[in-house]
């Protein structure tokens, strides 16, 4: 770090996040590091630790009490407790941030629980625990206290090389209601439509090449990780419900044209949300620079080539052969409607890119625009979403899945949630392992096409 005297870093939680921000933190210089996990956790920590040079105490009140800049990386829904208890222990003067995925209780909380001659300058980092820091949104928001600690904060996260984001507490949860809590619901409807169709999307053709090949991987990845993270940035945004609940409006609105055979109402609102989302006019072919919506929503387009798509197909005759199979036609519901609730929601899906998002959103966009791009592809989802047997049963359970994940989410109850997220994240638990490798390779190859640089197919993830 960069001259004066180095603040003392203290984590409260030691998970994936918390972890990983000990060890960066360490190797980026830092050089006094207190972290501690819940109490019981205290020995098992101490042993792992050792000759890291990072130091675990036996609880939160020891780090609060001995830390200049203190972040808590516990469960969003654990947050307000564990606040409560350690947070009159900080030590005067300290700045104290959350790693949490969603602001609005961890606000309240701080306010709540922390002395008022205690900072409050919060982060978010917008990526998963084994994604590298390098290049990707670090979320700083300034709440109280003086300027001067926002330096600090940057100042010990720039070994990081992330991308410094700065803003309030309301501006994030409503960035990542738009970017992360509709996306993943889109995910998690996919994965509970292939579990209750009791078929693993990389053993039937329809789902091997292409943009399908991003859908089984994000999916995957999604269903391979904590459910409290999603269940927490899901169930405590008060800005989810809306996106949510739009995009289960959506589908379900989509798929009842389809069955009833409404073709030019399907048509209109499918072409009508292209051109304000991406802003090309009906069957306009595009061109491959930046361009601009109606509204002056600049773009610079994320372009997923299918020959590196199909590289990263869980269907291992596929990746041997070469790639490229034949699918058949498909209504790419799932597409049709992030598109319609994004323009329905007036949502600008390129500018929350550009400010706040994360990789799985980036690949989102991606097929969504890969879609919706070309008029003949698009047309032909149309036209398969009206006349196409083969790919309606999914889209009818699809559309059960999407309901269901919106209603979960408009109860509230974590616990609901989480038996939702479990039955199906066992179905899929046998190809986790190669999934995730895989995901994280897919990641690595598209952020690298994008930045334009020539991919190696290592993966970007440690
Ligand atoms: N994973 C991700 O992709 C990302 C997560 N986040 C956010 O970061 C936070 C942490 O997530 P993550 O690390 O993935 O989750 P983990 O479940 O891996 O880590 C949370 C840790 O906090 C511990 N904990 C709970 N209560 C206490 C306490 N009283 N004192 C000390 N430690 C406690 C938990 O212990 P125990 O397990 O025993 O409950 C656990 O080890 C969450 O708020 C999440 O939303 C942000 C960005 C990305
Ligand atoms: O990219 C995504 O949306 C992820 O799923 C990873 C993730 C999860 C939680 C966060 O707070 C930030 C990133």
């Amino acid at each position: 770090m960069s001259g004066g005297k180095q603040p003392v870093v203290g984590i409260i939680g030691m998970g994936d996040m918390g972890r990983m921000y000990a060890k960066r933190l360490k190797a980026g210089g830092i050089d006094t590091i207190y972290v501690c996990d819940k109490p019981e956790s205290h020995e098992s920590l101490k042993k792992e630790l050792e000759g890291t040079g990072i130091i675990p105490l036996p609880n939160g009140h020891a780090v609060s009490r001995s830390s200049d800049f203190i972040i808590y990386s516990v469960e969003a829904a654990a947050l307000t407790a564990v606040v409560r208890e350690y947070g009159p222990s900080t030590k005067i003067g300290a700045v104290v941030a959350g790693q949490t995925s969603v602001k609005a209780p961890e606000k309240e909380a701080f306010e709540k629980y922390l002395p008022e001659d205690v900072g409050i300058t919060s982060v978010h980092s917008l990526h998963g625990p084994t994604v590298t820091t390098e290049g990707q949104p670090l979320i700083i928001i300034h709440h109280r206290g003086p300027e001067s600690n926002v330096k600090m904060v940057e100042d010990v996260f720039r070994s990081f090389k992330s991308r410094y984001v700065h803003l309030s507490y309301e501006e994030h949860d409503s960035v990542t209601a738009n970017t992360q809590a509709v996306t993943h619901a889109a995910f998690l409807s996919m994965g509970t439509a292939w579990k209750h169709s009791a078929s693993y999307p990389w053993e039937t053709a329809r789902y091997v090449s292409g943009v399908e090949v991003v859908k089984v991987n994000i999916t995957l990845r999604i269903y391979s990780a904590k459910w409290h993270v999603y269940a927490g940035l899901a169930l405590l945004n008060p800005s989810a419900q809306t996106q949510i609940q739009q995009y289960a409006k959506s589908v379900t609105e989509l798929f009842k044209l389809m069955v009833e055979n409404r073709e030019q109402e399907l048509s209109d609102r499918v072409w009508e949300s292209r051109e304000k989302v991406f802003g090309w006019k009906r069957n306009e072919e595009p061109s491959t620079g930046s361009s601009s919506t109606a509204e002056g929503q600049i773009r610079d387009p994320i372009l997923l080539s299918e020959d590196i798509l199909n590289q990263f197909s869980l269907n291992s005759k596929s990746n041997s052969g070469g790639g490229k199979q034949q699918s058949s036609p498909n209504s790419h519901l799932s597409l049709l409607a992030m598109v319609d609730c994004w323009s329905k929601l007036g949502i600008r899906p390129y500018e929350h890119l550009a400010v706040a998002g994360t990789p799985v959103f980036m690949l989102w966009i991606g097929v969504a625009e890969y879609l919706f791009r070309s008029p003949t592809l698009l047309a032909s989802a149309i036209q398969a979403g009206l006349s196409d047997r083969v790919h309606r049963p999914d889209d009818i359970e699809f559309v059960v899945a999407a309901r269901g994940w919106s209603e979960c989410v408009s109860f509230g109850n974590f616990e609901l949630y989480k038996r939702r997220f479990e039955e199906t994240s066992n179905f899929f638990s046998p190809r986790f392992e190669e999934a995730t490798k895989l995901g994280g390779r897919m990641i690595k190859a598209i952020q690298d096409m994008q930045s334009g640089k020539k991919t190696d197919g290592q993966p970007n993830v440690q």
